[in-house]
Parts: C-alpha cells; sequence; structure tokens
C-alpha cells in the first residue's frame, strides 16, 4: 500500500533579520495518491522550496511533512534517509546519472542503495514501458537527452516509491522530446499507480496533471482540478 503525502502549516524562512526571506509561508496541502499533482508559480514564489521540504531533503522552519502518518522530520537522520531512499523517486532536470555505470546498473541503483533483491520482471517492465531495451548496456553519455531522462524515470520507479518528485524534468529537453518524456510519465502515473509531485514552468505540461498547485510569495494562490478546468473550457 503506497503512502500518501501531506504538509501542514509548513514555513521555511532562510536567513535572520532584516534580510530573511519566508520561502514558505504557512501552507498546508494533501497530494492525492496515484495522481499527477503540478506545483506551478512564478520563479523564486517556493516550488523549490516546498518540494525539497516535502521530499525530506530541506528541513522547514516549522510545521509538518506527514509520510502516511508519520511526521518525517521527527524521524533521526538514519531514518529519514531510509525514507528518502524506499519510499521517494526523484527526477531533476539534469539527470543526475552515474557516468561510470551503464542504463541498467543505473536504473536498479536505488535497489543495490537499499541492499534488496532486484525484482526483475518489475524492472524488465519499466525498461519495457519506458522503451529502454536497447539501451540497458550502453554508458549515460552515449544516450540522447531524452533517453537519459527516461532512464532516470526508470531508476525513480525503482524502488516502487510511494511518491515521484520531479524538478522540471524537460527543462533541458526540446518540446518534442519534452512531450515524448511527459507521454512516459503520464503513463507510469497511470499503469504503475504512480504519485508524481512536479515543478512546471511550462503550461502545457500543467494541463497534462490531474491537480495544479499554483504558489505565489510562499502560498498557495490556488487548486485546480482536471475537472475544475474542463468546466471552465465549457
Ligand atoms: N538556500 C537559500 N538561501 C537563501 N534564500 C533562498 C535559498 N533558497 C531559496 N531561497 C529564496 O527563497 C525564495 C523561494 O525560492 P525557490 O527556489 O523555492 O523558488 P522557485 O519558485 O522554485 O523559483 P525558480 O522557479 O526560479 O526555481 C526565493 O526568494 C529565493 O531567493
Amino acid at each position: 500500500m503506497k503512502k500518501s503525502i501531506k504538509v501542514k502549516n509548513l514555513k521555511k524562512i532562510y536567513g535572520k533579520g532584516e534580510s530573511s526571506v519566508n520561502a514558505i509561508d504557512d501552507i498546508t496541502l494533501e497530494i492525492e495518491n496515484g495522481k499527477f499533482t503540478a506545483i506551478v508559480g512564478q520563479s523564486g514564489s517556493g516550488k523549490s522550496t516546498l518540494l525539497h521540504c516535502m521530499a525530506g531533503l530541506d528541513k522547514p522552519t516549522c510545521g509538518n511533512v506527514y509520510l502516511g502518518d508519520e511526521d518525517i522530520y521527527t524521524l533521526n537522520d538514519d531514518k529519514l534517509s531510509k525514507i528518502r531512499v524506499e519510499e521517494f523517486g526523484f527526477i531533476f532536470q539534469s539527470f543526475n546519472l552515474i557516468p561510470v555505470i551503464n542504463v541498467y546498473e543505473n536504473i536498479v541503483l536505488p535497489i543495490s542503495i537499499d541492499s534488496k533483491t532486484v525484482d526483475k520482471v518489475y524492472i524488465d517492465s519499466i525498461i519495457n514501458s519506458l522503451g529502454l531495451k536497447d539501451q540497458i548496456k550502453k554508458f549515460p553519455n552515449e544516450l540522447s537527452g531524452g533517453q537519459q531522462q527516461r532512464v532516470a524515470i526508470a531508476r525513480s520507479l525503482a524502488n516502487k516509491p510511494s511518491i515521484i518528485f520531479a524538478d522540471e524534468p524537460t527543462g533541458n529537453l526540446d518540446s518534442k522530446t519534452s512531450k515524448e518524456v511527459m507521454d512516459m510519465l503520464c503513463m507510469c502515473v497511470k499503469d504503475f499507480n504512480q504519485t508524481l509531485v512536479m515543478i512546471t514552468h511550462d503550461e502545457k505540461i500543467s494541463t497534462m496533471a490531474d491537480t495544479v498547485v499554483t504558489i505565489c510569495d510562499g502560498k498557495v494562490n490556488s487548486i485546480g482540478t482536471k475537472k475544475d478546468i474542463q468546466q471552465v473550457e465549457i
């Protein structure tokens, strides 16, 4: 059973005194399980800070991040790292693949770190779904940007995480490749019942999301679902 994530009265203040910045200013939000949630907002509005706080990468100044019933920032560092490895998948703009190991080894890396046995049938199904079957023995530098991002998607799914966090995953890709990668991600949400939380600046991409959360000055400005968007269009 995959766990859900929610944040309660979350605040993140960088710096002290007059130069301090309220990057996240009292956000309460629940992410729907098995759905694609896009986080949008102007540059500097607090999107990355919110994502990093939710993903256990940046401790909030106050407030709570719950994975299931557990407040992740009440855990010690070892337990929090275990949650990051076992429960969260990450996809970044810059792919972040390890150059000296091949595609297959990159994909199963989270499982190796977790000292678990590779579920070969599941990993093969991801590799096939993402069209990477002929690439698994290659090294990252032998692949195009779009192929590298597909490897990063496969890696993020390898541990069957509760949630995948993606920070502008198509930011380095041309529009055609970007569409292909987004189609793959949406397929993963649907076929693997995967929760996806993604920051994007791209309006076209945000229309693919089930829910769009707009952040403004560190606060939630609006939460729209596909149903709301369709109603507006009618
Ligand atoms: N490590 C930090 N130290 C100080 N201030 C920071 C730090 N990280 C972010 N900020 C500030 O917090 C605010 C929110 O930044 P954040 O990166 O979360 O915004 P963003 O919406 O993701 O922006 P972008 O779309 O440009 O990536 C900004 O004013 C930023 O300058």
